[in-house]
């Protein structure tokens, strides 16, 4: 590892940075950008210091013009944490890349419109020639497949104002989904002259946060429109190619860059202990060999690696390990009564096995089209419980009365003002929904614990709140279909299984996706850093076949399809695992513990060692 910088070249170091892209942005004379460059290396940071610099020399001249600089940040909490370092100056429109791009479609209403009559027709011909070729293992599915797109057909058809909300369930007969906006985004932003002519006119500078997991279609679309308007429309890119972890993701970014960007160059890590900073550089080093550098200030900290037989107790082996971490660190807050670290797990079921909701996650995680949702907690259909429902029970145990009301009258259709045609309905209505949270909160009473399907049935009665189509339907079909027969898609047999799970999962699953848990994520830390780190391993617990660290740990020989993809240049378990691996080490700002369950300790000992990722000293042994 090279010399650690000093304080002053830190500064230098880091202003010249800055400089290259603040020449970016000079209005009369806009370029574009990609700083990519490792973990902690200060990406979010630079972003946010150069927005300043460029509020103090451009932004009066920006106001005037009624322009904007637009920042994309990968989640709302992302977004939320820039907006409060830019003090929230209207000058910079933050958002995520969903609510950006229904923010630029959405006053071009006709064009949507077509857009949808003219996906939902070429997706109804090519069911309908699946069915009439017999190409379906299940033509009822099917049959109830192509229906439910004919009545959203038709509803398009009879519709002028589309509607879209980036956090919410889009349910409504004239919404339009998440990925539909993308995809629409992404043709107008190739095809749409007006479109393209209003974006740069009003974002003339446009920034993407973790751009490496930015949906690479959308990326690909405003690469071309930079192309076609290279002088009046600045993209910056930031990000890490290291840290995609989600496939949305366009693998090859930065490569065959245009010669007119700028690409400047960060390699000190501000964040790890030199001893983690060399850690990571070994992960990396077969990627594309960016060796990381420390500051003078960054301390030495400590990793160790716990090899655990299989099947360990779990929560004492860990407990285990953070006490003899304690002890190592001589830092009291590895210890299990201040117990002040973050446990990342390599998957959500195996925070959903500790915290008690793996029948939730296992359900719904099944589906594929379910699948990312579940990861970042922003399933549509879960809203009604997560911002609804649980919070009602959570304030009725605190006796906070006020809170409930509020979120009644905030979400409950039966206090819709639109409805009211007389004070009378509007005295029904509160009486009604005064009686929908009874009935609801009865379902509790005497320690009861109410199933999912009693809590909807519950709302549906009272209509308390508007209940999403999926569930109604399954209501519906279960009174009318009480033999069980039904004809609901994958999707719809997840829901129809989820609704007989205990009301209980749900809580569980919503203190965990909130963080509020000791558990997070491989990728919901992204971004993130906390001072001590224990990362959990387990291939057999994950179960999965996207990651698999005893194959990066030499402990498996890879299959052929690993093998394939790999001298296909193609994405494998591999590499995968090494990114994730690579980005949860890297959150550790002062002490790294890294348990591994295996049986096949010894190997990977050997093969760590050899690697040179780890010394003797730091692998230990546990039985
Ligand atoms: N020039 C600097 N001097 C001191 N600390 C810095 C500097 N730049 C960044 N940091 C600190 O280093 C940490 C990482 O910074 P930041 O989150 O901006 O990095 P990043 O490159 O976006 O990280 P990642 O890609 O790992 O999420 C933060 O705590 C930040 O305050």
């Amino acid at each position: 590892m090279k010399r650690p910088y000093n304080e002053l070249n830190i500064q230098e170091y880091e202003a010249s940075v800055n400089n290259q892209i603040m020449s970016c942005l000079d209005p009369d004379n806009l370029k574009s950008f990609f700083l990519f460059a490792g973990a902690g290396s200060g990406k979010t940071r630079s972003l946010v210091q150069v927005l300043d610099q460029f509020k103090f020399h451009y932004g009066n001249s920006f106001r005037i013009q009624g322009r904007k600089v637009a920042v994309i940040t990968y989640t709302n909490a992302a977004r939320d944490e820039i907006e409060r370092r830019l003090q929230y100056d209207p000058l910079f429109y933050v958002s995520t890349i969903h609510s950006f791009i229904w923010g630029i479609i959405k006053p071009f209403q006709i064009d949507i419109k077509k857009w949808l009559i003219n996906s939902l027709s070429n997706n109804l011909q090519e069911l309908s020639d699946k069915l009439q070729k017999g190409r379906t293992r299940d033509p009822e599915k099917l049959k109830a497949e192509i229906s439910s797109k004919e009545r959203r057909l038709e509803h398009v058809t009879n519709t002028n104002q589309f509607i879209y909300s980036p956090d919410g369930d889009n349910q409504r007969f004239n919404s339009i989904n998440h990925s539909d906006v993308i995809k629409i985004g992404q043709q107008f932003l190739m095809e749409n002259a007006l479109m393209q002519k209003i974006l740069k006119n009003k974002y003339p500078v446009l920034l993407i946060d973790e751009s490496q997991d930015t949906s690479k279609y959308l990326i690909e679309a405003l690469f071309e429109m930079q192309e076609k308007h290279k002088e009046s429309f600045s993209l910056g890119l930031f990000g890490d190619t290291m840290q995609r972890i989600y496939s949305d993701g366009k693998h090859d970014l930065g490569s065959n860059l245009p010669d007119d960007w700028i690409t400047p160059v960060k390699e000190i890590n501000h964040r790890c202990p030199t001893r983690i900073i060399k850690l990571i550089n070994k992960i990396r080093e077969p990627v594309d060999n960016q060796d990381q550098v420390p500051g003078e200030y960054n301390n030495k900290g400590i990793v160790r690696m716990f090899l655990c037989p299989s099947d360990s107790n779990k929560e004492l082996m860990e407990e285990e390990v953070a006490r003899i971490m304690s002890e190592l660190t001589k830092d009291g807050s590895w210890s299990c009564d201040a117990s002040d670290y973050k446990t990342l797990i390599l998957e959500h079921h195996m925070a959903a096995n500790r915290l008690g909701f793996s029948d939730l996650f296992q359900t719904l995680y099944s589906v594929k089209g379910l699948q990312n949702g579940v990861l970042d907690g922003n399933l549509p259909e879960l809203s009604l419980f997560t911002k609804r429902i649980l919070p009602i029970i959570r304030s009725n145990i605190l006796q906070d009365d006020y809170t409930v009301t509020k979120i009644v009258n905030k979400y409950s259709p039966l206090l819709d003002r639109k409805h009211f045609n007389n004070k009378e309905n509007q005295v029904e209505n509160l009486k009604l929904a005064k009686q929908g949270v009874q009935d609801l909160l009865s379902l509790w009473t005497n320690d009861k614990e109410p199933m999912i399907e009693e809590v909807i049935q519950s709302i549906y009665n009272s209509g308390l709140f508007t209940i999403p189509e999926k569930f109604k339907l399954l209501i519906e079909e279960e009174i009318s279909q009480p033999d069980g027969k039904d004809n609901f898609s994958d999707e719809l047999d997840a829901w129809k299984d989820f609704i007989k799970i205990p009301f209980s999962q749900i809580e569980a699953y919503d203190t965990y996706i909130k963080g509020d848990a000791k558990f997070e994520t491989h990728q919901g830390v992204k971004g993130l850093e906390y001072p001590r780190i224990m990362v959990v391993i387990d291939d057999e617990e994950s179960r999965g076949f996207m990651f698999s660290y005893e194959k990066l740990f030499g402990a498996k020989k890879k299959t052929a399809t690993d093998l394939r993809n790999e001298a296909e240049g193609k994405d494998s378990s591999v590499e995968r695992t090494r990114r994730l691996f690579y980005v949860t080490c890297s959150r550790a700002q002062e002490s790294l513990a890294i348990v591994a369950y295996s049986n096949k300790s010894e190997l990977i000992k050997t093969h760590l060692l050899e690697e040179n990722w780890l010394d003797e000293d730091e692998i230990i042994i546990m039985s």
